[in-house]
């Protein structure tokens, strides 16, 4: 059977070789950005390595803010400045609204059908406006108000245990458990535990599809290699993705089952009148709904939970600025009072903190969209079927933007009014434009939350007597970029109540 396969790649490998001389002979006369020097089929494959985003960040020092790669088959344009974010996100928004097909949306997110890798057009826009009206407006964030009060009294609760017993807690674990219960209870009506999602474990399956969704995948650019899959993604994914499948159906049936005997309608129970009125206006059956439901729950856990934690972790590398957040923090509530949501405006210098996070560890570092026409930025011919990498990490590191910008300094957003949502190009966590983040208003309201909350009850030591500056601050590149290392701490509940 060997000898069957190194037929097949060798015949594969010459024909796709032809196939791109064909290509760089059709597009020479055109010009193109400056690129490094690629590889026959790999093209710039190769360079993207572990951290891509670390990676072309590097290139783009060399060869400047716009620079074209060749992923296999797929023409790729890597943005790396604010004004080539704005031409590519603001400037041509439309252009370069669709997404690239991923392997990754064809077998978990059935067939692109959920809103984060459907291609651009009336599906998608629909499906948007569905989610965002009816859980993620800011009349459906505001409902659930009690409910976040009452899981993050939980977990205050355990931590003051933690703390009375001195034991050293994995702060990220923690969080995540509880921005996945926030979201379950959301959509899904209830909370649902490690059990309920397959022999791994609710955490652990999320965070296997995180995993899966990033990795630079040899079947995305050479579609043929999808059906071989080399690397063996594609039946991680199909496993997956039956997981994924068996826990959705469950959840839609026992919404259905018990449809009578419920006063509140949670999204689910939305989601399945819309399907069941047939009056959605397109296709809507039982797939789309999974897909979404889906977008949601992995939108919605790991998202805060990952920038709560890495926030935590500059504070800790921080005392000073640490010291500065807790005295807002007691200025505005006293040490007899637990931080509530309607004290969050209240706060200038938490917001701060969360900006100079978002800064230094934007959570998406890579955003990848994709052109639905031929077009020319800067001079440059951008062919129909592009894709477009706005390096939002390069961004935020930029000197000629940032004074200092490897430096954790939160009091640089005293002096500007930088936004969060994407209309200033310097600071993109949420993305821009048309695909902008539809969960914002509901991840910052949980990011402030949780950590005002933190900071405020408790002081955190480092565990073994570890210095601050030497807390381990590496990156692990995946869909929700997350810290390499957990972050294990001592919780010291510090307020009177
Ligand atoms: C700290 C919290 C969060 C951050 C930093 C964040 C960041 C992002 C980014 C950078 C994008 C890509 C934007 C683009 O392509 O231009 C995105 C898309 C998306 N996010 Fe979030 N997100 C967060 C929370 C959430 C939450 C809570 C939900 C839902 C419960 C959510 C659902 C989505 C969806 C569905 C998309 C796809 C939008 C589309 O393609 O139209 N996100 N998010």
């Amino acid at each position: 059977m060997a000898w069957f396969w190194t037929t097949v790649i060798s015949v594969v490998i010459v024909f796709h070789w032809f196939v791109q001389k064909l290509l760089n002979l059709t597009t020479t006369k055109k010009k193109q950005p400056p690129s490094p020097k690629g590889l026959p089929i790999l093209g710039h494959f190769h360079l993207l390595g572990k951290n891509p985003h670390q990676n072309l960040h590097r290139l783009a020092q060399k060869y400047g803010p716009i620079m074209f790669l060749r992923l296999g088959m797929v023409p790729a344009f890597v943005v790396s400045s604010p004004a080539g974010a704005e031409l590519f996100l603001k400037t041509h928004d439309l252009s370069f609204a669709n997404r690239h097909p991923s392997q990754a949306a064809e077998h978990i997110s059935y067939g692109s059908r959920n809103i984060a890798s459907a291609p651009y057009g009336p599906y998608w826009r629909n499906m948007r406006k569905l989610s965002t009206v009816n859980l993620l407006s800011n009349i459906k964030i505001n409902q659930f108000q009690a409910m976040r009060k009452g899981e993050l009294g939980a977990l205050v609760n355990r931590l003051r245990r933690a703390s009375d017993n001195r034991e050293i807690v994995d702060v990220g674990k923690m969080v995540t458990t509880l921005t996945g219960d926030m979201i379950c209870m959301m959509v899904f009506g209830r909370k649902y535990g490690d059990s309920d999602l397959g022999d791994k474990g609710f955490k652990a399956v999320i965070e296997e599809a995180l995993d899966i969704a990033a990795a630079p995948n040899l079947g995305d650019y050479f579609p043929f290699m999808g059906t071989i899959d080399l690397q063996g993604l594609t039946r991680r994914m199909k496993q997956l993705s039956k997981i994924f499948d068996g826990f959705l159906g469950k959840i839609i049936d026992n919404h259905v089952q018990n449809k009578q005997e419920k006063e509140t309608q949670d999204f689910v129970d939305t989601m399945i009148a819309i399907m069941d009125s047939g009056e959605a206006g397109f296709e809507f059956d039982h797939r789309h709904v999974k897909a979404v439901l889906l977008d949601m729950l992995i939108g919605g856990t790991d998202t805060s939970a990952v920038t709560v934690n890495w926030a935590l972790a500059e504070l800790i590398r921080h005392p000073q600025i640490m010291k500065k957040l807790q005295q807002e923090l007691d200025k505005v509530v006293g040490m007899d009072e637990y931080i509530e949501e309607s004290h969050l405006d209240k706060l200038d210098y938490l917001n701060f903190v969360i900006k100079e996070t978002f800064r230094l560890h934007p959570i998406v570092p890579l955003i990848g969209h994709k052109t639905m026409e031929d077009l020319t930025v800067e001079n440059f011919h951008v062919p129909k079927g592009s894709s477009v990498f706005v390096n939002v990490w390069s961004i935020h590191k930029d000197p000629n933007v940032w004074e200092d910008p490897e430096k954790f300094w939160p009091e640089r957003f005293s002096e500007t009014n930088v936004d969060l949502q994407g209309r200033d190009f310097r600071l993109l966590p949420f993305g821009s434009g048309r695909r902008v983040c539809p969960g914002y208003q509901l991840g910052l309201t949980v990011v402030r939350l949780v950590l005002a909350r933190l900071v405020h009850c408790f002081d955190w030591e480092l565990p073994n007597g570890m210095l601050p500056n030497e807390l381990d601050m590496a990156e692990h590149f995946r869909f929700v970029m997350s810290r390499e290392k957990p972050l294990m701490a001592i919780p010291v509940y510090r307020l009177h109540k």
